[in-house]
């Protein structure tokens, strides 16, 4: 996340960190959403290589134990059978987690609130994205939970030709497109918005420039959870 805050810890219950094990230690890769006891939601693009996974419950500092934490295993990944690691374009950048356990839920893990299917939300709606990504292009990771706010952009304005123009997708939500962002490391994670004084998980953190995280007029790209609702709750049995 590039600009924003270190979150308070905790307040974003359902995000978790997504690691893989490499030489004895586990590092973290992307974010994520517990979205079942034992189902998580992240990008497809941060699961199509094959390594040992975990995800991390209730984290804030990502490099020190504080107790809060449940380190669970995962079972299975089912990437979106559209996906096409070469064409991040052409959307189905999501993908699912099965854990070989139940989350113990408590008010540190909570699960998200997804949106009904098809919601797309206007323009300019309130919008957070969360995550332990780079803190500037190039930069390192977060060691703490970063947000940061980021407006939503609707698709006529993300689909500009000087914004992202064919390269966006309806099946995908941009947000930002200032000086705030996202960047490598915060995929997979949620874009936080705010509807009806609640947040719902609108977004999975997908793409951003290759020119730079916070580039003008190209906002963080996010897969749009609301057009996968049918994949999501078929695979996670989750009506
Ligand atoms: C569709 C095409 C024009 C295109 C658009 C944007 C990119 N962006 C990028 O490649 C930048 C540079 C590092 C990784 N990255 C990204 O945007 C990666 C996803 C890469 C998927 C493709 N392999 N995502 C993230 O860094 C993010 F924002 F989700 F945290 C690449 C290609």
């Amino acid at each position: 996340v590039v600009g924003g805050e270190v979150a308070s810890p905790n307040s974003w219950p359902w995000q978790i960190s997504l690691q893989y094990l490499s030489g004895g230690s586990y590092y973290h890769t992307c974010g994520g959403t517990l979205i079942r006891r034992n189902w998580v939601l992240t990008a497809a693009h941060c699961v199509d290589t094959s390594r040992t996974w975990r995800v991390v419950l209730g984290d804030h500092d990502i490099y020190n134990h504080e107790g809060r934490e449940q380190y669970m295993s995962v079972s299975q990944v089912y990437i979106h059978p559209n996906w096409n690691s070469n064409s991040v374009a052409a959307g189905y950048d999501i993908a699912l987690l099965r854990l070989s356990s139940d989350a113990t839920l408590n008010s540190y893990v909570k699960l998200a609130t997804l949106p009904p299917s098809g919601q797309v939300l206007p323009h300019n709606n309130v919008c957070y994205i969360t995550g332990w990504g780079r803190t500037q292009t190039g930069g390192s990771l977060s060691a703490q939970l970063k947000q940061a706010y980021l407006p939503l952009v609707d698709h006529s304005t993300c689909s500009r030709s000087d914004w992202w123009g064919s390269t966006v997708k309806n099946t995908m939500v941009c947000a930002g497109g200032g000086s705030l962002s996202g960047c490598n490391g915060d995929s997979g994670g949620p874009l936080n918005c705010q509807v009806s004084g609640q947040y719902v998980v609108h977004g999975v953190t997908s793409f951003v420039s290759s020119l730079g995280c916070n580039t003008n007029q190209k906002p963080t790209v996010f897969t749009r959870v609301s057009a996968y609702s049918s994949w999501i709750s078929g695979r996670s049995s989750l009506m």
